[in-house]
């Protein structure tokens, strides 16, 4: 993908990486055969689903305003698109086909033995496309935003280092084992979802009611059949969990720092939690890893447009704007 970069320019990384983790997570869930075909469009209609999901939604998800109208007709095409794929994957493989997301759904069965129909299988590809394209895009973003500014030189410097002692070690091997290495690199991916959360709150239904205790001590009935909603872009900084809390600090998830779960299992939530936690956080970081670890090796790179603000307009609020980026290539050898 980056082959298509010059010696030296300017990009913008939002742009490019939103193409990158839209193929990267369509091959995965699709497979080769419609990776190149469905790219254009599929992308478009992800980011009108994105964009239709307004705060208001969250109360009024089908009030006639132009952004839902948008979000509906997207969600229609992206079902004809993928209906398409499916039938024509169980045309050419009737007894099995490649190993890929598309191909598990196809083949899964109900506890009773049913199989699954092909309205399902299109209904989760699209909420598995949109749960995990968006969010990664734009962590990868945020990623990179946080590291090329020049007042966190010192982490860049750090996850370039240890780029340069893996492939001093590994050479240019990059898989499973390798990217377990990488834990400068992941201490920064997870302190941009601390301070850039791709979902703003988790939601729940209460089944029974029941109490809750601030620490100030103070108590709170929730009564059954309400609903619940926990801003973890409010308890992703809370002081007494984190240590100066708006600042971007990666080393505070780091070893002896005391800051990792400080607040108990539910203090860091960027992945949610309990029951319906994220299925795709594993998946996400070596997605995220990998993107950043070929561009520390092969690109020296700094920020050119002012540090991106977030739009806070959807319910999973990304950077705002463009992210230009100045790059030069450079290669990292296994000498080095
Ligand atoms: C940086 C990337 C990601 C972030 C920050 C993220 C975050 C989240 C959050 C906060 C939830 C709600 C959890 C809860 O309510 O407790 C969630 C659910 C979910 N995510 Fe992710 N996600 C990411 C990537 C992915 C990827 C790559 C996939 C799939 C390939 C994915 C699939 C899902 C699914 C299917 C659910 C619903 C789980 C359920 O309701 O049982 N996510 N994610």
């Amino acid at each position: 993908y980056f082959a298509r970069w010059g010696q030296s320019g300017t990009v913008d990384l939002k742009q490019e990486l939103e193409h990158l983790v839209t193929l990267v997570a369509s091959r995965c869930l699709f497979g080769e055969e419609v990776r190149a075909k469905m790219f254009g469009e599929v992308a478009t209609h992800l980011r009108e689903l994105n964009d239709g999901m307004r705060l208001v939604t969250i109360m009024f998800p089908h009030l006639p305003i132009p952004a839902h109208r948008r979000r509906d007709r997207a969600r229609a095409r992206l079902g004809e698109i993928f209906s398409d794929i499916v039938s024509s994957r169980k045309a050419s493989y009737p007894d099995g086909g490649p190993d890929d997301m598309l191909q598990c759904l196809i083949d899964s069965r109900y506890k009773d033995g049913r199989a699954t129909t092909e309205t399902e299988v299109v209904g989760m590809l699209v909420s598995a496309l949109f749960a995990g394209q968006h969010t990664s895009s734009s962590t990868s973003t945020w990623t990179g935003a946080r590291l090329l500014v020049r007042a966190n030189s010192e982490h860049l410097r750090a996850a370039v280092r240890e780029q340069e002692r893996i492939v001093a070690r590994h050479g240019d091997r990059m898989d499973y084992e390798v990217l377990q290495e990488m834990d400068t690199l992941h201490r920064c991916v997870k302190e941009v979802l601390r301070l850039h959360p791709p979902a703003m709150m988790l939601l729940r239904h209460a089944r029974r009611s029941f109490t809750v205790r601030t620490r100030e001590g103070d108590e709170y009935e929730i009564p059954e059949g309400r609903t619940v909603a926990s801003p973890l872009v409010l308890h992703n900084c809370l002081p007494h969990v984190y240590r100066d809390p708006e600042r971007y600090e990666p080393n505070r998830f780091g070893p002896g720092r005391g800051e990792d779960g400080a607040g108990g299992a539910f203090s860091y939530t960027a992945f949610g939690g309990g029951r319906h936690a994220c299925v795709g956080e594993a998946f996400a970081y070596m997605q995220i890893k990998v993107i950043w670890s070929h561009l520390l090796r092969n690109f020296e790179m700094e920020m050119v447009s002012p540090f991106p603000e977030t739009d806070w307009n959807v319910v999973m609020p990304g950077p705002k704007g463009k992210a230009m980026v100045r790059y030069s290539r450079k290669r990292m050898s296994a000498a080095a």
